[in-house]
């Protein structure tokens, strides 16, 4: 499971430090942690060529960063559709990073559809104390094989009640709030959020912008083409029915790492 080690130069850093979270307070108990939004995109707002598969976008320097967002973060959040994909590490590969600077892998897989296994690379990474056993968060109980599994390297599964029937096209089956406020009481101070598709869009989506504190997204100059893993939200309405724009970032900074640029903001509207 050994993949090289990543360089990341310190004064980076300094460039998305307003968009990281803050100290947690041993006094404070927020009821939903600092979440921030982040991934990788091509010039057509695709993460991937195809649903499935797994594309490299970021250059080395923004890979790095990426890592580095990691270590600044108490846990990581994908959807199932990514875990299947990608077999994804989700640790911090910056060398001489401690395992108490990792994060948490959480997987939303609210059907059990992850087949996660002693050889997930998460996983393994457990194992080797290169990273933190996987929590999964599901709807219905996992076969005992798979529980054990998690449970084996110290990982979790939480079982949530499934919501009422939809009122919206654009419901989840679990409600961001919930998700949010049950890893808050777990300990989560710092939730990193990085995909894939179907996590960002509803994440994006009206109803849900206002629980992301930061959005930092890789941009890559290159352009994938129709039939990818596309970012693009549930549009919005004014009350007349008109079409507005979902949202804008605001105190932008555009950060130039190698060929990617990474956009750095905050969801207007928000404190
Ligand atoms: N470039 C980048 O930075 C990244 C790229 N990717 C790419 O994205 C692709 C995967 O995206 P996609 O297929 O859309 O899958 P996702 O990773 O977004 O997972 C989607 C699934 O997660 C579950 N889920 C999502 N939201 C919720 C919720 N609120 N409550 C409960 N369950 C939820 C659902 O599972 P169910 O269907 O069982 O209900 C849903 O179908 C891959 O190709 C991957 O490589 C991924 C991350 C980052
Ligand atoms: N930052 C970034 N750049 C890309 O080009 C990507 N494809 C992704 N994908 C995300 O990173 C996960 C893989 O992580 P590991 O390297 O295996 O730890 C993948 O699952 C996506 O969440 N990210």
């Amino acid at each position: 499971m050994s993949r090289p080690p990543l360089t990341f130069a310190p004064h980076h850093s300094t460039l998305i430090a307003p968009y990281m979270p803050p100290s947690p307070s041993p006094s404070s108990h927020p009821r939903k942690p600092h979440t921030t939004l982040t991934f990788a995109t091509s010039l057509d707002s695709n993460l991937a060529l195809s649903p499935g598969t797994q594309t490299p976008l970021s250059g080395p320097l923004s890979k790095a960063l990426t890592h580095y967002l990691r270590s600044r973060h108490t846990a990581i959040l994908i959807g199932v559709g990514t875990a299947i994909a990608d077999d994804p590490s989700l640790n911090c590969r910056i060398a001489g990073v401690a395992l108490e600077h990792q994060p948490r892998p959480v997987v939303l897989d609210p059907h059990g559809r992850w087949p996660i296994s002693a050889t997930s690379s998460v996983v393994q990474l457990a194992r080797e104390g290169q990273g933190r056993a996987p929590w999964i968060i599901t709807c219905r109980e996992l076969e005992a094989e798979k529980r054990e599994v998690v449970e084996s390297v110290g990982g979790q599964v939480f079982v949530v009640s499934p919501p009422p029937p939809p009122k919206f096209p654009l419901a989840t089956p679990i409600s961001w709030p919930h998700i949010l406020a049950l890893l808050s009481t777990h300990g989560i101070t710092s939730l990193m959020i990085e995909g894939g598709g179907t996590v960002i869009n509803t994440l994006l989506h009206p109803n849900n912008m206002a629980l992301v504190d930061s959005v930092i997204v890789t941009i890559a100059p290159v352009w994938l083409g129709r039939g990818g893993v596309q970012v693009c939200p549930e549009a919005r309405a004014d009350e007349h029915g008109a079409k507005v724009p979902v949202s804008r970032l605001r105190d932008v900074q555009w950060v130039p790492l190698g060929e990617d640029v990474v956009l750095c903001g905050r969801p207007a509207g928000r404190g």
